[in-house]
């Protein structure tokens, strides 16, 4: 790996730097190269190539902004023996604590980015001169990615819980609301059907399907460039700041961020409060943040098995309610 790893970075010094951990899903490797120091992810399955191309797409998407520090992603590489591993900057991270207020500052302008941009584009094209599709101003008017990205686990071994790939469904759609019913929670819900064929989960589900766009009027959503799984295993900071990694990235609705932040710690109140000091909490804020956690409940469902049907169900009954 190492022999393809200095030609693929056309580097001529590579030298290891030290076991940087690694999560449950990739081992993680620092090395110094001829540029500086690189962490790069090794994942052994075939499957790994598109998990990595979706986090490299996510990570160059959010660099773009010029908003919140994530790592900055270098490539790609298929290794010949099968699997991948994913080359970015190396950043010296600790665990969030003195800038948590920053962070929440700094996700609001990732949130805010693409609507300035629309903002923008709308202000050009009304200036004489300027029609449609001659701009230079990046800005996307509908949800989704231009590429598949991955909220969960691909496991190193095959193990008889992971038996799918945790892969979104990003495909451009111009309305929220049936992108998060559809390519979110009923992708969900099908996995849930095959393993479990839970009749409870299955008539709840017919159930809220409906209720769905009444938490959703009055609120005028705008494609916001997310995270996608910004719980606090993937939020740190380094010595100038906060940084996030490991994104799965697509254009959403902002509030969906902060379903998973809120569920299993990591985020304190200077974060909130910065964060709501740019974006404020819409009416109806509190039942839609129940229903973003419903796809993490449903999705810790499929990946870990029966443990987080119980408040898979409360969920979904609290919001039928
Ligand atoms: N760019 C980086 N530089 C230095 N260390 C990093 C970098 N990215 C990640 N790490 C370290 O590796 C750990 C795992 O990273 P990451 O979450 O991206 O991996 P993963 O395999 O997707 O794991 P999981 O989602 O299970 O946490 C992080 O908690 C962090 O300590």
């Amino acid at each position: 790996m190492e022999a393809k790893l200095k030609r693929e970075l056309g580097t001529t010094m590579l030298k290891s730097a030290g076991h940087a951990g690694g999560g449950c899903i990739s081992e993680g490797q620092s090395y110094h190269t001829d540029t500086g120091k690189v962490f790069v992810k090794i994942n052994h399955k075939s499957e790994a190539k598109l998990m990595f191309d979706g986090e490299m797409a996510s990570l160059e998407a959010i660099v773009k902004t010029e908003t919140v520090k994530v790592p900055k992603p270098i490539k790609v590489i298929e290794l010949d023996t099968g699997g991948s591993v994913f080359v970015m900057e190396h950043l010296d991270m600790n665990s969030l604590s003195k800038y948590s207020k920053q962070l929440g500052e700094k996700m609001a302008d990732l949130h805010l980015h693409n609507k300035k941009q629309l903002e923008k584009l709308n202000k050009e094209q009304q200036t004489v001169g300027k029609g449609a599709g001659q701009s230079d101003v990046a800005a996307v008017e509908k949800f989704g990615f231009h590429v598949t990205t991955c909220c969960g686990y691909l496991p190193q071994q095959h193990h008889s819980f992971f038996s799918f790939l945790p892969l979104q469904d990003n495909q451009w759609q111009s309305d929220w609301v049936p992108f998060y019913t559809q390519q979110r929670l009923q992708h969900q819900l099908n996995m849930v059907e095959k393993s479990y064929g839970d009749r409870e989960t299955r008539e709840l589900w017919a159930e809220l399907q409906l209720k769905i766009p009444q938490f959703f009027k009055d609120v005028e959503i705008v494609p916001a460039l997310l995270h996608g799984d910004l719980w606090g295993g993937n939020v740190a900071e380094c010595a100038d700041g906060p940084v996030i990694f490991d994104p799965a990235s697509f254009y959403g609705h902002s509030e969906f961020e902060l379903g998973i932040a809120g569920m299993f710690g990591g985020f304190n109140s200077a974060f909130y409060s910065a964060y709501h000091s740019k974006i404020p909490q819409a009416p109806g804020f509190a039942k839609r943040n129940q229903l973003y956690q419903l796809f993490h409940y449903l999705n810790h469902w499929n990946h870990f098995g029966g443990g987080y049907k119980g408040s898979s169900i409360r969920v979904m009954k609290t919001l039928l309610k």
